[in-house]
């Protein structure tokens, strides 16, 4: 397959081949400025975040640290070139691996970046495309490569392959002749992820949970960059990485989301377990509602994908890529789907420790396998309330005799049939309170944004936005839509339960 590539020319940062050829390296001075840097980072990032409004502080004191590394590196960065141009040889490459595409075009799609497009009509279910092993990059190939003796070393690597699937990115990056080239030249040249946020778009998300998760994920691959840094620098057996010398921080986070936003899980060669990879073509399908068309064929060792839909001549092919809230696909890939059917907000809820009931109560949920304090979900569309919520509630506002009579002795299935399903009233005044309770909490959690949803409309409809200011401004807008929704459900179940009583009285 041709993929062993240990003695490769390394690519330098102005593009040109060669390890003596062009491409600045650091002085000496400003290697050891970045690596009092990289410490600092090290310390800064080593305390645990709180969740509170102290880890904005922190981020902006360890993004103040990263800029400045990022200013030192400036010049050893990999400089981005047009993918639009790369797209024929691409396409020329697949097809000298045999890969077929008589089905598809590569095309522009406003709003999508590049996408797929069907050149014939395709039916719902047929398959168009057939993507070999042999062309993906995966955390196997990584092993097969010069990064090899540093994944059997490193404790870090051995476990998170997505990790080794970015560093193999830039390790073949920086490698002219690499095996990958054609695909790694129609990547995209910068993303919408959270490691791309300023502070200001971060600013966007105030009041929703996602500002933490941006925050969180900013923080993690800072550490991550950290640590692979100083590896890189301190470690003999890197000697033949092309990163050694040109690891810069944009490198690395331009890496870690092409990763996130485009990796996929295939099965080893042998089927035994999951890995991860990069699909090429296949990864330039973007997103819509549907469901997962996706397999892995392991007798022909190819990854398959059939249509969702009936796709005419010309139309964008879409694939679905899993049931993901629009704070995930923000987070991780990048985007938000407004019109996603899968969308969810999240909210946390416990039972309070002052609760006198607080042993029982957590005894019941335990015993039906709910945490007594974790993240619920409030969904989109006309049933925001799933059956964990349900029961949740139900028991956080159960009172004693309840608690005793009914369900002390009850097993999980007992547990979830009486407390899950929507039209068990449990009774009146419990059902009333947990309504209340509903509304009085997503009423609250719509204040704690900056800005109404029409505000929010406003502001998309007629602002100047950025790309990520816009994507933080939609995100928010779909949350309250969710919080609103869920706020005049509870309160039409209210007035449902008093209409009812009213009748029977
Ligand atoms: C697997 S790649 C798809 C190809 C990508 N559009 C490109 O130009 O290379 C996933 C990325 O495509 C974009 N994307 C996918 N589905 C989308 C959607 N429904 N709306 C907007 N952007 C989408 C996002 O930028 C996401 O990170």
């Amino acid at each position: 397959m041709g993929r062993k590539n240990k003695n490769k020319k390394v690519q330098q940062s102005n593009g040109a081949s060669g390890s003596t050829e062009g491409g600045k390296q650091l002085s000496k001075q400003v290697k050891k400025e970045v690596m009092d840097l990289i410490k600092t980072l090290l310390e800064k990032c080593s305390t645990p975040a709180t969740g509170g409004s102290k880890d904005f502080d922190d981020y902006l004191n360890i993004r103040d640290t990263v800029e400045k590394i990022r200013d030192l590196q400036k010049d050893i960065c990999l400089v981005p070139e047009k993918r639009g141009d790369k797209i024929s040889a691409f396409i020329e490459w697949l097809k000298s691996k045999n890969v077929d595409t008589s089905c598809v075009d590569v095309g522009e799609f406003d709003g999508y970046g590049y996408g797929l497009q069907a050149c014939k009509d395709l039916k719902e279910n047929e398959s168009f495309l057939a993507i070999p092993r042999e062309v993906m990059m995966t955390a196997q190939s990584a092993r097969n490569t010069c990064l090899g003796p540093i994944i059997s070393e490193d404790k870090i690597l051995q476990v998170m392959p997505s990790v080794v699937l970015a560093l193999h990115l830039l390790c073949e990056k920086r490698t002219t002749d690499s095996y990958w080239k054609p695909y790694l030249d129609i990547l995209p040249q910068t993303y919408n992820t959270p490691l791309y946020f300023t502070p200001d778009d971060v600013k966007y998300l105030k009041g929703s949970p996602a500002q933490g998760d941006c925050i969180s994920q900013y923080r993690n691959i800072v550490r991550q960059y950290a640590y692979f840094y100083k590896l890189f620098q301190n470690d003999n057996s890197v000697q033949n990485l092309p990163l050694k010398e040109f690891f810069s921080f944009d490198d690395y986070r331009w890496a870690v989301s092409t990763v996130m936003t485009r990796q996929n899980q295939i099965p080893t060669e042998d089927g035994s377990k999951m890995t991860f990879a990069l699909i090429p073509l296949w990864d330039m399908c973007n997103h819509c509602n549907g469901l997962i068309t996706t397999d892995y064929n392991l007798d022909k060792d190819c990854s398959e994908c059939f249509a969702l839909r009936n796709f005419t001549k010309g139309d964008q092919i879409f694939i679905f890529y899993g049931a993901r809230s629009n704070a995930e696909l923000l987070v991780n890939n990048g985007f938000v789907y407004t019109e996603n059917e899968h969308d969810r907000m999240a909210v946390k809820l416990g039972i309070g420790k002052s609760d006198p009931l607080f042993n029982m109560k957590s005894e019941v949920l335990q015993r039906c396998g709910l945490q007594v304090a974790r993240n619920f979900y409030l969904h989109t569309g006309d049933l925001p309330v799933d059956s964990d919520l349900l029961i949740f509630l139900r028991i956080f506002h159960m009172d004693e005799d309840t608690l005793k009579s009914r369900f002390s002795e009850a097993n999980a299935v007992q547990i979830k049939e009486e407390l899950g399903d929507l039209d068990k009233v449990v009774s009146v005044e419990l059902e009333t309170n947990m309504w209340t309770y509903l509304e009085t909490r997503s009423t609250l959690l719509l204040k704690s944004y900056e800005t109404s949803v029409e505000e929010d409309d406003e502001l998309l409809q007629k602002k100047k936005l950025s790309d990520c200011e816009r994507l933080c401004v939609q995100l928010r807008y779909c949350e309250k839509n969710i919080l609103k929704s869920t706020a005049s459900y509870a309160s039409q179940r209210k007035q449902k339960l008093q209409q009812s009583q009213n009748q029977t009285t």
